[in-house]
């Protein structure tokens, strides 16, 4: 069985990879992804654009080694095609003992995670729960020392680890979520919207906080993102989707600077009213 090498470069090597969900429904077998080739070198943060239903959600799951996850059968994800590996693990054919291996080091912010944190325990148990579940051994006071120290970066006073999801605003749940995933001291963190229903006043707190993490760790990031902001302050290469192609590859300014591809263009079109609208609303 393949041990993930952390220090592996790239970290995340795609090549014509194609993935997709199996039939169901009296449906046919859909390709999400197809044919895509990219890498994320050691430390490196990129970015994954595109419109709705490009497959972007889908090809950040399988990079995190959650593909066969999903509790419906109708949601695993299916290699049909090309490779991948993260930290050179296979993804192809990964077994369950192998994935657990590998999403040690990976960690994952589905989307929407804020709506799906545990409603039965408060903040503080969320974010111990990573930690406690792999081991019952852990320096509580280090742990508490940097928990309080990312809570004061999303501006989220301590008062708050006592409250339970329900208490909190939706924006509250995702900073809880986003500095969840970071727990564990993943070595490479894969991002799904992290910013999305937070308010354009919060949204800089979480940048902040992935700022932070990365500092500390030097983690690559494969982000999800049409945060302007998040954009600017992180990332420098893109990869943009569209119907699970690959329509733009490259420096962030260069593609929208110099978008050969309508359909970047006219995202980098929307990019940017977004953030003018932001700032006009400030
Ligand atoms: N469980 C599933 N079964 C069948 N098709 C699916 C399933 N989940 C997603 N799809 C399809 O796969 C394609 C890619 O979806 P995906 O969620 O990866 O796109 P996305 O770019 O992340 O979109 P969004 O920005 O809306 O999250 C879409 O056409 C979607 O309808």
């Amino acid at each position: 069985m393949a041990h993930p090498v952390l220090d592996a470069d790239p970290m995340i090597h795609v090549s014509d990879l194609s993935l997709s969900y199996p039939a169901h429904a009296g449906g046919r077998e859909f390709e999400a992804v197809e044919g895509v080739t990219f890498a994320v070198a050691r430390g490196e943060i990129v970015a994954l654009l595109g419109e709705s239903g490009s497959g972007k959600s889908t090809l950040a799951r399988y990079l995190a080694g959650r593909g066969r996850e999903a509790g419906e059968k109708s949601a695993r994800i299916k290699h049909t095609g090309g490779s991948a590996s993260v930290f050179d693990v296979p993804l192809r054919r990964l077994g369950r003992r192998a994935a657990s291996r590998l999403t040690a080091y990976v960690g994952y912010l589905a989307q929407d995670a804020g709506a799906t944190l545990t409603p039965e325990l408060n903040v503080g148990d969320i974010l111990f729960e990573p930690i406690v579940e792999r081991s019952k051994h852990f320096d509580r006071d280090a742990l508490g020392e940097r928990i309080a120290e990312m809570m004061d970066i999303v501006a989220l006073p301590l008062a708050k680890l006592q409250e339970y999801p329900y208490e909190l605003s939706k924006g509250q749940r995702q900073r809880v979520a986003v500095m969840r995933a970071l727990m564990l001291d993943p070595t490479l963190l894969i991002a799904d919207e992290p910013t999305l229903g937070v308010d354009a006043n919060n949204r800089p707190k979480i940048v902040e906080l992935l700022r932070w993490y990365r500092e500390r760790t030097n983690a690559g990031m494969l982000l999800i993102s049409h945060d302007i902001g998040m954009l600017e302050a992180l990332v420098q290469d893109v990869i943009v989707l569209q119907q699970g192609r690959t329509v733009g590859h490259g420096d962030i300014n260069e593609i929208f600077r110099h978008a050969d591809h309508g359909y970047v263009q006219r995202l980098a079109q929307a990019l940017r009213a977004t953030a003018y609208d932001e700032i006009a609303e400030e």
